[in-house]
């Protein structure tokens, strides 16, 4: 039986699911008979950074990978905005929710080509000016032309970040964004990272396996254990009880 929920938390429930900007409702995934994600409920709102951690194996992936319909869900779904993700066309969807990996995807080209991809697909061609706001923003000023072979591995996580923002996502998913850089590198991003998360109220779950970026970036913190949300509160919280 569920437990009752006295007028409250069912109050607080509501205004929670108000302000919501990417809620996921029971959301899973098996493959054949393995579990990949089971049964995860949660909201995030706008402006919030939610970490999600948890032992190798335990979903983590998994779980980021369903909140763009990289994936698709077994059951269960995913609301953003209050919208349920399966009436939003996957073009748009991919805009909304932008999604950075642990190694950049650059295709060959220049960074300016990198960044134009996703709005020249929709038939908006950013002009230089724009571009040139975004390198900037990421702190990359004059990279426009640059070649994107000749970049490390921050700037190339760097441009991954700036071509996402140039569809003006809601919200922005991190896998593991920073685990194959070296530490000078972590700090610039985690830095950059907080401040267009605040500056543009976006929503943004970041997977990451180290705790203590947790504790820098995210007020909250999920924990996953075989597919199943294990624990989710303030980061310190979570971490310390850990
Ligand atoms: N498409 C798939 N089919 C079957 N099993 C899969 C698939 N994708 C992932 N898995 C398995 O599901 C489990 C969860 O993988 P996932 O990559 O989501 O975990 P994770 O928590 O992100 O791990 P890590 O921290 O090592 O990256 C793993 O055991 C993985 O081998």
């Amino acid at each position: 039986m569920l437990p009752r929920e006295t007028p409250d938390r069912a109050a607080a429930s509501i205004a929670g699911r108000a302000t919501a900007a990417l809620e996921t409702r029971q959301l899973s995934r098996k493959s054949g008979d393995r579990i990949l994600v089971h049964d995860v409920s949660v909201a995030v709102t706008a402006g919030e950074i939610l970490a999600v951690v948890g032992p190798s194996g335990a979903g983590k992936s998994s779980f980021l990978r369903l909140l763009n319909r990289l994936d698709e869900p077994t059951s269960g779904t995913v609301l953003l905005k209050s919208t349920d993700y399966r009436s939003i066309a996957p073009q748009d969807l991919r805009r909304r929710v932008g999604m950075v990996m642990q190694t950049a995807y650059l295709f060959p080209g220049t960074v300016a080509d990198n960044i134009a991809f996703g709005p020249r697909q929709r038939g908006e061609a950013p002009a230089p000016d724009r571009i040139a706001a975004l390198l900037e923003r990421v702190g990359l000023p004059g990279f426009s032309d640059r070649h994107v072979s000749n970049l490390s591995g921050g700037e190339a996580q760097r441009v991954a970040l700036a071509r996402t923002l140039a569809n003006e996502p809601d919200a922005l998913l991190l896998d593991e964004p920073t685990s194959a850089l070296d530490e000078a590198s972590v700090r610039g991003i985690e830095e950059l990272i907080l401040g267009i998360v605040g500056e543009r109220r976006m929503t943004c779950v970041i997977v990451t396996h180290n705790r203590t970026q947790a504790m820098r970036l995210a007020g909250r913190t999920m924990v996953m254990e075989a597919g199943r949300l294990a624990a989710i509160g303030p980061t310190r919280e979570v971490l310390h009880a850990g």
